[in-house]
């Protein structure tokens, strides 16, 4: 029997390997992580990661031919095949703080490899890392090899979060790069007959080492660089009267275009785009070429002027001053179907209203109290380490209360800012939320998800990104 080992139990080891096991019965697979509650997590009713279906498909191959394990190196000296699938955070210190990619968590793997194996391997990297990455994992792997041979892969993945499992079921495409020499040709036919189990075979895309790798990051820049595309045009709808959805519709059409990711919001968030993106420029401004690099970084920063176009709005609208205003969040996760807030855009406008005094409340169907206090007190890039190496604060923010209601979290308030798409927020008695808002009554839609018309109609001033303005919001100061 084939055995597979992944190395790390997050929201790509766990999902993935649970699809392989599902769709392959024959080959036995491990996860395994240095996070002991993650693991005992993993094995318990309460999965560690919410993603719809996953349940379901860990049920059924958990115990079987799906196993999830703290013993790190018997797993990954018993396997063929070794994914890693570990953190890949942005350095936050030295040579290229900010941008480029920590490399620790994947260099401590590749050396446990090469301590514990005592028979040949593929190594495939799953995780986003930066070009060339395998080139280094070779040299670590092959130092310390004892004669054995390794065989690195590159083998990206493209599931979003919130439809993981239908994108593993159904993936656009799988790639898989290798050496271009005849064990690296067979190494990628080994991998390629584990997706062929699901995946039509002309979806199956095997390219050279370097193609894999920076596949992945274009692929992530062309994604978060539509978004920001339509986050800038969202700016100029506003001050012109024209209709960021309506523009969105009609450029979308366009077949060379194409309508997907064009929805205008109050920012992109998540654990890849930002990192990525921003690896992406560290890697080209250290191979020379640094308007390949600006180009790039315009991304980013068209992200975080949106997210603070969005602050900048709320305050403004409200007399210039949220100062012991009550403001309820409608949504903390970065998109919906996740209880996923890494990255996400309510952190930035939190700590934006935060900064300008304001009491907040918050509501979201799947993120914990607990989460939302830690997120708002966790410093940059600190959220992508493994869970027991995060620094713990010990404070709370006091002006920030959780509610388990959206009703709950609106009452008294003089605001609601809607910070993820979740579909329960369209259907919320709007009225009723109304009726118990101090007035005038505001609300902010960071993602054009509720009926503009309507809210007006019952007396909310409403603010909704990209759409012509409400006349009370065009009255108020300009704001930079
Ligand atoms: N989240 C996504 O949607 C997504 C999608 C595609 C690619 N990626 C990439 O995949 C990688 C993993 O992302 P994730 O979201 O699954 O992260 P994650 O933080 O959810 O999971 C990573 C896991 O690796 C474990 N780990 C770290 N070092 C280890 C070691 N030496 N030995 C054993 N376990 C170790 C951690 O404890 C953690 O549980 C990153 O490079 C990320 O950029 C993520
Ligand atoms: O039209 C859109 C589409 C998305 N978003 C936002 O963009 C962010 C990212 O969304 P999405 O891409 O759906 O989720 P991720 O799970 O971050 O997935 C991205 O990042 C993964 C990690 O690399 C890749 O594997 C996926 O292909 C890529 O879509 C979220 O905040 C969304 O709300 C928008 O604002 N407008």
């Amino acid at each position: 029997m084939v055995k597979i080992c992944c190395i790390g139990a997050g929201y790509v080891g766990g999902p993935t390997m649970a699809v392989i096991a599902l769709k392959c019965p024959h080959i036995e697979v491990a996860v395994v992580d240095i996070s002991v509650p993650r693991i005992n997590a993993w094995n318990s009713d309460q999965l560690p990661i919410y993603e719809p279906g996953l349940e379901d498909i860990v049920k059924q191959c958990r115990g079987k031919n799906l196993f999830f394990s703290t013993d790190v190196e018997k797993h990954v000296r018993e396997a063929d095949i070794v994914f890693v699938s570990v953190n890949t955070p942005t350095k936050t210190t030295g040579l290229g703080a900010g941008k480029a990619a920590d490399l620790t968590y994947w260099e401590s793997a590749a050396r446990m490899i090469a301590d514990v194996s005592a028979s040949d391997k593929i190594v495939v990297e799953k995780s986003t890392v930066p070009v060339k990455t395998a080139e280094a994992i070779e040299k670590i792997l092959m130092h310390n090899s004892k004669g054995i041979k390794f065989q690195i892969l590159s083998n990206p993945e493209f599931l979003a979060e919130g439809t993981a499992i239908a994108d593993l079921f159904n993936p656009d495409r799988v790639l898989i790069g290798g050496r271009e020499t005849p064990e690296g040709f067979k190494a990628v036919q080994t991998l390629k007959e584990v997706y062929a189990n699901w995946v039509p075979e002309d979806q199956i895309i095997t390219t050279n080492l370097w193609s894999a790798e920076l596949s992945k990051l274009a692929a992530n820049a062309f994604l978060a660089q539509r978004i920001s595309s339509v986050n800038a045009m969202s700016a100029l709808c506003e001050s012109t009267g024209a209709d960021v959805t309506q523009v969105a519709y009609a450029v979308g059409t366009d077949s060379r275009i194409g309508p997907k990711f064009l929805n205008a919001s109050v920012g992109f968030g998540g654990s890849c785009f930002q990192k990525d993106i921003l690896n992406l420029v560290y890697i080209c401004q250290c191979n020379g070429l640094p308007e390949v690099a600006e180009y790039w970084k315009q991304v980013i920063k068209i992200n975080d002027y949106q997210k603070n176009r969005f602050v900048n709005r709320i305050v403004s609208s409200m007399f210039n001053t949220v100062s012991n205003k009550k403001v309820a969040i409608l949504g903390f996760a970065f998109k919906k179907d996740t209880g996923d807030t890494r990255e996400t855009p309510a952190i930035d406008v939190c700590k934006g209203l935060l900064g300008d005094k304001a009491q907040i409340s918050i509501y979201d169907p799947q993120v914990t109290e607990e989460q939302i206090q830690r997120d708002l007190a966790m410093k940059k890039f600190d959220w992508d380490h493994p869970l027991h190496l995060q620094p713990m604060s010990p404070t709370t923010v006091k002006q920030v209360s959780v509610k388990w209601d959206a009703y709950e979290a609106t009452k008294d308030a003089h605001a609601v800012c809607v910070l993820t798409e979740w579909d329960e927020f369209k259907s919320l008695d709007y009225q009723k939320i109304f009726d118990n808002m101090q007035k005038p009554a505001f609300i902010f839609d960071g993602r054009n998800v509720l009926n503009v018309d309507k809210l007006r109609e019952i007396g909310f001033i409403v603010y909704s990104i990209g759409k012509p303005l409400d006349a009370w919001l065009k009255d108020m100061p300009a704001f930079v």
